[in-house]
């Protein structure tokens, strides 16, 4: 890596590529960053760290400049009038056209020359360049495909030529590699710091800590809106130091969590059957899917009732069970709690109230509120200690990962008796990914079946009973106990980063 890696006390503010200095912010009555400092080096790639609500987003926000300040100050190299396109965002995906030519997507946003051919020709020229640096045989390949025939991992190599092309000086990546196999991780890794090499600095957002140490030099946490640790080399602290500086007590690596003794009544067998597998899991027991989505989607819509036809067969208590629609799945106590969170789980114009009792709703055919629910909705809010100002409160007023709590807060009443999940943790803090896996080992306690897709490995060995691992064409490639399940392993059979 190239950055001088350096302690709190060793800095050289001349070198600094970007300063946020004593950053103020509040929304309404919300004081969300009391003096925030974040300083990165030409060069360096930094992680920005901290609980989930901590203000990491609002201080992306503003010196990206999507949000004002209330105080503070902001400076690229020095200067306080920066250049809007110094910091650029790398979304994994939704920001780029599908429709438009890749070249198209690096150069339309900040094309210079609106009229001339020739300087339509200069433009293509310097997407070609940006996208080279990025990664030369991409370049040479898609440059005049659509954006749509690119894959995921493809598609943000797009967006990081289009924010260089920009001029980007500050690349901001949020848990980058949810999704990515284990080459494309490397890939990845590799883009990034060969533009470390060359000057371009990296800001990695992430709750992951395997890949806070596999990329970044030098870490900010952010606790409460304030900076309690500020430029901190990665190789001068330990995981737990930097879980206690965020203020969560736990341990960094979560420990096992009990096996849940299946329940006495209500106990239930499934068998999920395709062609060549058969799977049959019990009340009580926590099933990983693991792999990339194409594997893990075709047992989640199935159970869920959203695939027609169904890729498994589904037979509960040896009767055979086709759900025709979600509404029928829910009927039937089939909880779901989407890895999309923005598209298919917050509801985002409605009040958090309405978001916790929709699955009741549902399963009781209600179409009018209850005066119950404002109870029910508060004591989901009590026992998964969510913090929000209000039950009547828009979800956006919470942060993205207590969002990710509500959605498991829609499941608590009424429990379900198969509950699936797609990536329940994803951007979700350390300490409150802890409360999850105990909620996810409760629930499987209670008498519950838990399916859970995850990308994040550590996680499925921790806590899963046994996992189904698929591989990059979605094929079932292996049901791992949970005495075989270790990173190697789960690699291996599914050919995903760990
Ligand atoms: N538009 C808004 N209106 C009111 N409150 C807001 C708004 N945006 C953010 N907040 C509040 O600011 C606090 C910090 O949120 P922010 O999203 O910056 O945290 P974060 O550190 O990025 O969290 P996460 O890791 O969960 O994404 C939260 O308590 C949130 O409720």
């Amino acid at each position: 890596m190239s950055a001088p890696r350096e302690t709190q006390a060793g800095t050289n503010a001349t070198a600094f590529v970007l300063e946020a200095k004593q950053i103020e912010k509040s929304f309404g009555a919300t004081h969300v960053l009391r003096g925030a400092n974040l300083r990165i080096r030409r060069g360096e790639i930094h992680a920005l760290l901290g609980g989930n609500g901590a203000g990491k987003s609002t201080l992306i926000r503003i010196i990206s400049g999507s949000h004002r300040l209330d105080a503070g100050s902001i400076s690229i190299d020095g200067r306080l009038d920066p250049n809007p396109n110094a910091i650029a965002v790398v979304f994994q995906e939704l920001a780029l056209l599908p429709h438009l030519s890749v070249a198209e997507n690096i150069y339309l946003p900040h094309r210079k020359c609106a009229f001339a051919r020739l300087g339509e020709a200069a433009c293509y020229a310097e997407a070609r360049a940006a996208l080279a640096l990025v990664d030369e045989e991409l370049a040479e390949r898609t440059l005049d495909w659509p954006v749509a025939q690119l894959d995921l991992h493809e598609r943000q190599f797009v967006e990081i030529a289009r924010a260089l092309s920009s001029g980007a000086r500050v690349l901001l990546l949020d848990e980058p590699t949810a999704n990515l196999t284990f080459s494309e991780t490397e890939r990845l890794f590799g883009i990034l710091r060969r533009l470390a090499q060359q000057g371009i600095s990296t800001l990695l957002v992430s709750h992951r800590m395997g890949e806070i140490r596999a990329l970044a030099d030098v870490c900010t946490v952010l606790r409460d809106g304030r900076s309690v640790l500020d430029r901190v080399a990665l190789s001068d602290i330990s995981d737990e130091a930097i879980v206690e500086a965020m203020g969560q007590k736990s341990s960094a690596v979560s420990p096992p969590a009990p096996r849940g003794a299946p329940a006495a009544s209500a106990r239930m067998q499934i068998v999920l059957r395709s062609p060549g597998v058969s799977l049959s899991v019990a009340s009580g027991e926590v099933l990983g899917l693991a792999g990339a989505p194409a594997g893990p989607s075709g047992v989640i819509e199935t159970l869920i009732g959203a695939s027609r036809p169904a890729a498994w067969q589904i037979t509960i208590d040896g009767i055979d069970v086709r759900f025709s629609s979600p509404a029928e799945a829910i009927r039937a106590g089939v909880g779901y709690v989407s890895g999309d969170r923005a598209e298919k789980g917050i509801l985002a114009t409605l009040p958090i109230l309405d978001n916790i009792v929709a699955a009741a709703r549902v399963a009781d055919r209600r179409i009018l509120a209850s005066s119950r629910e404002a109870t029910a909705a508060q004591t989901a809010l009590d026992t998964l200690s969510i913090k929000a100002s209000s039950i009547d409160a828009l979800p956006q007023t919470v942060s993205g990962g207590t969002q990710q709590k509500l959605l498991l807060a829609r499941w608590l009443a009424p429990a379900p008796k198969i509950l699936v999940l797609e990536e329940p943790t994803r951007g979700v803090d350390i300490g409150t990914k802890r409360e999850i896996y105990a909620m996810i080992r409760d629930a499987a306690a209670a008498g519950c079946v838990v399916v859970w897709w995850s990308t994040e490995f550590t996680e499925l060995i921790a806590v899963c009973d046994r996992v189904v691992a698929f591989d990059l064409s979605g094929q079932a490639s292996g049901v791992l106990d949970r005495d075989e399940l270790d990173e190697v392993s789960l690699s291996r059979a599914t050919g995903m980063a760990a």
